[in-house]
């Protein structure tokens, strides 16, 4: 383990050998299940990787219900159930979401008597309409072109145990799906994974990490980055091409290397000053980092110390 500012920088050798004995090896049922949700989820970094991880975010998570149980004491008020918020940010296409998808799988499956919930940010991002009407359409994923106010609004409620309802966006439509929402009720966990969710927003007097009792920021080289964003859009021209609505359809049917080079043109005029401008500033602010390499493989974790 090496010790840099504010982090130990922790190689995936020592760290899968972490609290070994303390975790409840997942079954084969199961592993399968997690299996399930991206065939090329690698077993070996969900046992090595995110099974000490989960312990790491149980003794959080007992500190914080902990810590709201003796604030209720020192007030005279009756404890209640106050959410476990956990962050997960990183770049466009890093694997925020396949991460987010895997943790609330695993527990799920660790603790079957604790509600996990999942939402993305993306669903905040303003409509398209919205979007162009204020001229920021080629801004998609910047700071302006979210609704901060309604993200803070919303984990706000989720905290006070108001039902609250997240908007959804799609890939494939590329923009928001109307009158669709995820409804967040009353969860013991809440996954928040988007590229802002460790920004500070200019105008508003409070962060979306105001409201994390944890956060993970996930992080690979970006050439990386980059092929993985090509990959998928490779994945949404094969899915697209049979469907008219599908945003990908003219790109689907038509040349395939002038479609990439456009993603990848995309990639280097959006995605990538995002990147820089607006999202790695943010890795520093995260509990924990957990760096990826070419073939998505975890190689490496930070943790923070204070
Ligand atoms: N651990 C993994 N193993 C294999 N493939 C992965 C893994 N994580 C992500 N991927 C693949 O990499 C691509 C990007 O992942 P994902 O969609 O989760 O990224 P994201 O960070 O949520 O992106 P966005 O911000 O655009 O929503 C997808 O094609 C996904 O299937
Ligand atoms: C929706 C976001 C911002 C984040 O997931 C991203 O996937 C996106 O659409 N970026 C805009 C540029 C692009 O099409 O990749």
């Amino acid at each position: 383990m090496e010790n840099q500012i504010n982090y130990y920088r922790i190689d995936r050798a020592e760290w899968r050998n972490f609290y070994k004995d303390h975790i409840v090896p997942l079954t084969n049922e199961e592993l399968d299940r997690i299996k399930s949700l991206n065939d090329r989820i690698s077993m070996e970094d969900v046992s090595e990787v995110y099974m000490p991880m989960v312990h790491l975010l149980q003794m959080f998570m007992k500190n914080h219900q902990r810590l709201q149980d003796d604030q209720a004491s020192f007030l005279g008020i009756k404890p209640h159930k106050v959410p476990f918020i956990l962050g997960i940010a990183g770049s466009v296409a890093v694997g925020k979401s396949t991460t987010a998808r895997l943790l609330k799988s695993l527990l799920s499956e660790v603790y079957p008597d604790k509600k996990v919930q999942l939402i993305t940010t993306d669903g905040f991002i303003f409509p398209n309409a919205v979007l162009k009407k204020k001229g920021i359409m080629s801004r998609k994923g910047f700071p302006e072109s979210y609704d901060m106010p309604r993200l803070i609004k919303f984990v706000n409620d989720v905290k006070n145990g108001i039902v609250a309802k997240a908007p959804v966006y799609s890939h494939k439509v590329y923009d928001i799906i109307p009158d669709e929402f995820d409804v967040i009720d009353q969860p013991d966990i809440l996954i928040v994974e988007g590229i802002n969710v460790l920004q500070l927003p200019s105008h508003e007097p409070i962060f979306v990490s105001d409201f994390f009792d944890f956060s993970l920021y996930v992080d690979a080289r970006e050439e990386y980055i980059k092929r993985w964003y090509l990959e998928r859009f490779g994945m949404l021209l094969d899915t697209a091409f049979k469907d008219p609505t599908n945003y990908y359809y003219p790109y689907a049917i038509g040349d395939r290397t002038a479609a990439f080079k456009m993603a990848s043109k995309v990639w280097e005029d959006v995605n990538h000053p995002n990147l820089h401008e607006y999202i790695l500033p943010t890795r520093n602010r995260a509990d924990l980092i957990i760096v990826k390499s070419a073939n998505h493989l975890i190689e490496e974790l930070r943790l923070r110390k204070y």
